[in-house]
Order: C-alpha cells, then sequence, then structure tokens
C-alpha cells in the first residue's frame, strides 16, 4: 500500500488541510462535554436561564463551526482521492498496455478489469477514510481520554480497562474476518469472467438454449460471493454488540460510581455527565476505527492486486539502442535473393507451459512471397504468426529479419511493418473509415477506397446509406461475420505493410470473394510478403512456399504439387477438401 501512497504527493494541499480541519472538528467535539457539565452544575443548578442559553449558543456554534470543518475535510478527501484513483487508473492503464501478451494471458482480461475498476475504488475508499478518520480517531480516543483524567483521575481508570479490552475485541473480529476478504476478491474476479464471457457470448448461449445453464452458472459464482460477504458479516456482527456491551457496562460503572462521589461531594452531576459523554465519544471512535481496519485490509489486499500488476515487467523487451531503421526495398519476389524473414529452429513454449507449442520450425520468406501456412486445429498456425511480430519471444532459435535477430530492432519499428489481421474480427465502435484510420491515422478517403476495394468490400459499403461514414455498433454487432473480416483486412491493407498476416481471415467469405480477394492482393500488393493461415487448402494453394504443421512441428514445406505428392498429412487435408 505503501508502494501507491507515493501517488499522494501530488495531493500534498489535501492531504494536509483535509486531516487538519477534521482535527479542529474533534477539539470542539471535545469541549462539548465540559460545556454541558457546566449547563448542569452552574445553570441549571442555580436556574440561571441566561446562563443556560449562553453556554447552549456555544454548544451550538460549536456544532456548526465543526460542520463547516467537516465540509472542508469532506471536500478535500474528495478530491484527493479522485484524483488518487483517476492516477493510479491512467497508470495502470498504460502499464497493462505496455505488457506483452504473455503477461496479459497470465492474468486474464477479467481480472484486469475487477483490478482497474473495483480495486482502485477500494484503495479510493481508504484515501478518503484516510483523510477523514485517520488522525481523527486516534485524537478523539486519546483527547477524551485525557479530559476524563481531568474531570476523575480514578473513575478515568475505567477507560484505561476498557480500551484494551475494546482493542481484544476488535483484533479477534479483524483476525476471523480478514482472510474472507482476500478470498472474496477472488471471487469477484470470477464473477466478472462469467459476466465477461455471458455478456460477449449472447449470441452462443442463445443458439444453445443455454440461458438457464449459464444464469444458474452466474447465480452460483455471485452466490459464492454472498456466502463470503454473509460469513464476514456473520463475523462482524459481534463487533458492535460486543463493543457496545464492554462499553455500557463500562458508563454503568461511572454511574454507579460516580453517582457515590457526587454524594460525597467529590464530582459534580455535570462531571459524570461529561464522563459518559467522553465514553459514548471513545465508543464511538473505536467501532469507526474498526470500520477503518476492515477498509483498509481491505485495500490492503487490493493494493497488493495492483502492485502485482505495476511490478510485473513486459517479457519482451527492448535492448539499448535498437535498430529503428528497417530497410526493406519495394523489390519484387524474382529480384530479392537474400530471405527477408529467416524462422531458424525455433521453438515456442507459452509462458507456464512445459510443452513446445511449436518445435524446430526452419523456413526462410523471401520479400513479396506469399506463404501459406495450413494444419489441423491447435497444431500452431497462429502462434508461429504471432512470434513475427514479437507478440511472443521464441523459447529456441532465432527469428532474424533482413539477416538481422528481431531482438535488435525497436519492437515499434517491427510492428509498423505488419498488417495484421487476427482470427477474430474486432472492429471498434465509430465509422467504417474511422476503424480503417486505426491502422494509418492520416490515411486519406482514396486511400480508404483503395483497401476497401482491395478486401472485397466495396460492394457492401458503398451500399450502406451512409457508406464510409456508416457507424459501426461495439464489435461491429450490426455487420455479418464476412463483413467484419473484409473490414479488418482493408484495415490492415490501409497502411500498405511491408508483410501481411492474414490469420484465418478468409473463413467467413464464400469460396468466389476469398478467390476474387486474393488475386487482388495479388494484384495491388506485389511487394508485400504476405502469410496467410487458413484451414481451407484452396486459399493457400497457390502460394510460393506452403508450411504444414503438425502437432506444433513441420510436416512438409513446398509447393502445393510437390506436397501433395510428398507430404500425406497435407494430401489429406486437400483430399478432404477438394476432392
Ligand atoms: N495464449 C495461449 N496460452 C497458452 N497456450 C496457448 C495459447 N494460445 C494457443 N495455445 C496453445 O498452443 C497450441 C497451438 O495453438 P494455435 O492457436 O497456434 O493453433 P492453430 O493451429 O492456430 O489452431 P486453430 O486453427 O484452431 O486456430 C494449442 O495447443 C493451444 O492450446
Amino acid at each position: 500500500m505503501l508502494k501507491l501512497a507515493r501517488y499522494l504527493r501530488y495531493f500534498k494541499k489535501e492531504v494536509i488541510i483535509g486531516p487538519f480541519f477534521k482535527l479542529l472538528e474533534a477539539i470542539f467535539e471535545l469541549i462539548v462535554p465540559i460545556v454541558m457539565a457546566s449547563i448542569i452544575d452552574v445553570g441549571i443548578k442555580n436556574r440561571d436561564t441566561t446562563f443556560v442559553l449562553q453556554r447552549g449558543g456555544i454548544i451550538l456554534l460549536l456544532g456548526f463551526m465543526g460542520l463547516v470543518f467537516a465540509i472542508i475535510c469532506q471536500y478535500s478527501a474528495a478530491r484527493a482521492s479522485q484524483g488518487f484513483g483517476t492516477m493510479v487508473r491512467n497508470d495502470l492503464y498504460a502499464h497493462i498496455n505496455s505488457l506483452s501478451h504473455g503477461e496479459i494471458d497470465k492474468f486474464g482480461t477479467s481480472t484486469l478489469i475487477t483490478i482497474l475498476t473495483n480495486d482502485i475504488n477500494q484503495m479510493q475508499l481508504a484515501v478518503a477514510m484516510l483523510i477523514r478518520l485517520v488522525v481523527r480517531v486516534p485524537f478523539l480516543i486519546i483527547g477524551a481520554v485525557v479530559m476524563s483524567m481531568i474531570l476523575d483521575l480514578k473513575l478515568s481508570l475505567i477507560f484505561l480497562i476498557v480500551a484494551p479490552l475494546v482493542s481484544a475485541v476488535i483484533y479477534l473480529i479483524m483476525r476471523l474476518s480478514v482472510p474472507y476478504y482476500r478470498v472474496r476478491q477472488k471471487m469477484l474476479d470470477k464473477v466478472s469472467t462469467i459476466t465477461r464471457e455471458n455478456l460477449s457470448g449472447v449470441r452462443v448461449i442463445r443458439a444453445f438454449s443455454k440461458q438457464d445453464h449459464e444464469i444458474k452458472r452466474f447465480n452460483k459464482a455471485n452466490n459464492d460471493v454472498a456466502d463470503i460477504a454473509i460469513n464476514v458479516g456473520k463475523i462482524s456482527a459481534f463487533l458492535n454488540p460486543a463493543t457496545f456491551a464492554i462499553l455500557n457496562i463500562a458508563i454503568l460503572t461511572i454511574l454507579w460510581f460516580g453517582g457515590g462521589r457526587v454524594y460525597t461531594g467529590s464530582l459534580t452531576q455535570g462531571e459524570v455527565i461529561a464522563l459518559t459523554n467522553y465514553m459514548t465519544q471513545i465508543s464511538l471512535a473505536l467501532v469507526v476505527l474498526s470500520n477503518l481496519v476492515v477498509i483498509f485490509t481491505k485495500a490492503a489486499a487490493s493494493a497488493n492486486r495492483i502492485n502485482m500488476v505495476f511490478e510485473t515487467e513486459a517479457s519482451i523487451q527492448e535492448i539499448e539502442r535498437s535498430l529503428t531503421d528497417i530497410k526493406i526495398d519495394n523489390k519484387e519476389k524474382s529480384m530479392t535473393e537474400q530471405a527477408l524473414i529467416s524462422i531458424d529452429k525455433v521453438s515456442f513454449a507459452y509462458p507456464g507451459s512445459d510443452e513446445y507449442a511449436l518445435e524446430d520450425i526452419s523456413i526462410d520468406i523471401r520479400q513479396g512471397e506469399v506463404i501459406g501456412i495450413i494444419g489441423g486445429t491447435g497444431s500452431g498456425k497462429s502462434t508461429l504468426v504471432n512470434l513475427l511480430p514479437r507478440f511472443y519471444d521464441v523459447t529456441k532459435g532465432e527469428i532474424r529479419l533482413n539477416g538481422i535477430p528481431l531482438q535488435e530492432y525497436s519492437i515499434d519499428s517491427i510492428r509498423k511493418l505488419f498488417g495484421i489481421v487476427t482470427q477474430k474480427a474486432v472492429l471498434f465502435s465509430g465509422s467504417i473509415s474511422d476503424n480503417l484510420r486505426f491502422s494509418k491515422e492520416d490515411a486519406s478517403l482514396e486511400e480508404i477506397k483503395w483497401a476497401i476495394e482491395v478486401a472485397q468490400a466495396k460492394d457492401f459499403v458503398e451500399k450502406l446509406p451512409d457508406g464510409y461514414d456508416t457507424l459501426i455498433n461495439q464489435g461491429g454487432r450490426n455487420l455479418s461475420g464476412g463483413q467484419r473480416q473484409r473490414l479488418t483486412i482493408a484495415r490492415a491493407l490501409v497502411r500498405k505493410p511491408k508483410i501481411l498476416i492474414l490469420d484465418d481471415s478468409f473463413s467467413a467469405l464464400d469460396y468466389a470473394t476469398d478467390a476474387r480477394l486474393r488475386e487482388a492482393l495479388s494484384k495491388n500488393c506485389r511487394d508485400t510478403t504476405v502469410l496467410i493461415v487458413s484451414q481451407r487448402a484452396n486459399t493457400i494453394k497457390y502460394a510460393d512456399q506452403i508450411i504444414v504443421l503438425d502437432d506444433g512441428k513441420v510436416a512438409g514445406i513446398g509447393k502445393h504439387e510437390d506436397l501433395y505428392k510428398s507430404c500425406h498429412v497435407y494430401k489429406e487435408i486437400c483430399d478432404s477438401q477438394l476432392s
């Protein structure tokens, strides 16, 4: 938690002003019982109405000023806590964006969302409470004890018995309840995962009539969180009754012995009332203290999770003085000798996995070549193309670009070379043009139209009532799967990439569109190196080189005709599709 406290340096003014005014309010609160005692001992005893009204006025004034101070403190606490939350959230979000795929996979999207929302909210609350109560509560407790000692030293000994007793109760209850808070946070992650899965997969759930099943799954996760909260509640429920029982016994003791001392004249009635008032103030302050401990315990659990993300470094790092200039001439494949990309004895295992997803892959890819990658599901096709833009680093072997290991280039300079169309067609809310400009901010309308035409999306885009300005709903839900795929291809093309990766990006296209798209690519992107991942033999049949993957290993590399004769895995795929 202390690590995150550094953000409070931006709110020094609030952190000083807030507790200072809360302290003033507490001082006024401590004066009230004394004034009250004088009303009883002087005003009421002597039937002096003017005195009673005067002192009553002082109590009102103290109350009013206390209110003003409390508002100033509240304002400071709100400013500091909201500002703190916003800063941590912005920095954490930026940090998450700097992480590599491996780390994001490890945390999971839902956990990261819960950390960015729930955990930071918890910290915000702790900051607000820190400003409002951390100075006030101990001051009130100590102040009330001191004031009681001044009134009657012997009777105030009761406070010295009560305070440790109440502290012991609070400690016991905290010890029992704190472990539950950590578990609760994990369970909230689960609720968040299920919510995310259910809302994004709502169509699939309905298609399989699984609403009831999913509602039950959600209810179970939700009930688990509720059960934990109830268990904590059952334990915490003892806190107030136990504290108040101790305090009420203490008040009775004060009244009992105080009454005796009033009888002998060593204490006034007003002073007995003041002592009971101080006892009540202490009791309330101790209850607030226990709530503070709960809030800080939860915040500590949240701070750990936030720090865990902050402390995670991207596994993909740049070396010092990395190369930023990658020279790729606009040569066609017939004119190039040297390999643009050399994949050299590469093996790769996902972080945390003992098994290789790819094993001993070697291939040279020349500029302008079209490379087809085919294989059964889970054979490692997507994994292979994800290694090229350094989404992951290879576990063994080396990938070279223009003869230089990928690690020697800056990540940005590598990624600028690529146009990537992922397996899942992801579009963002905004217009079609906005989505295309995601890849090239300053793309002109001509460039957008060119990309849309090459991606075979012109017909449907121009038929839309608003054409290129048509608004896309979140995730592109107002478009068909094939339309979405073509727009994601156009988005990759608009920046005229040197290397184009199409990861199963034709799967939602009909065969005719698939063929037209490949033809348009070969006409318009002659010097672009294209890697096409596909399950369809037809789509990669005319590639310059085809890599056949089988369970993470190369089953064959070559042209269609040769592979068909020499590679039984490829032959099986072709026969099952082309016959
Ligand atoms: N992020 C990940 N973390 C851990 N393992 C992964 C991850 N992504 C893929 N894998 C594993 O790596 C292997 C290869 O997966 P990959 O997605 O590359 O296959 P693929 O050939 O593209 O499959 P498909 O055609 O079904 O998309 C699989 O066993 C998969 O379970």
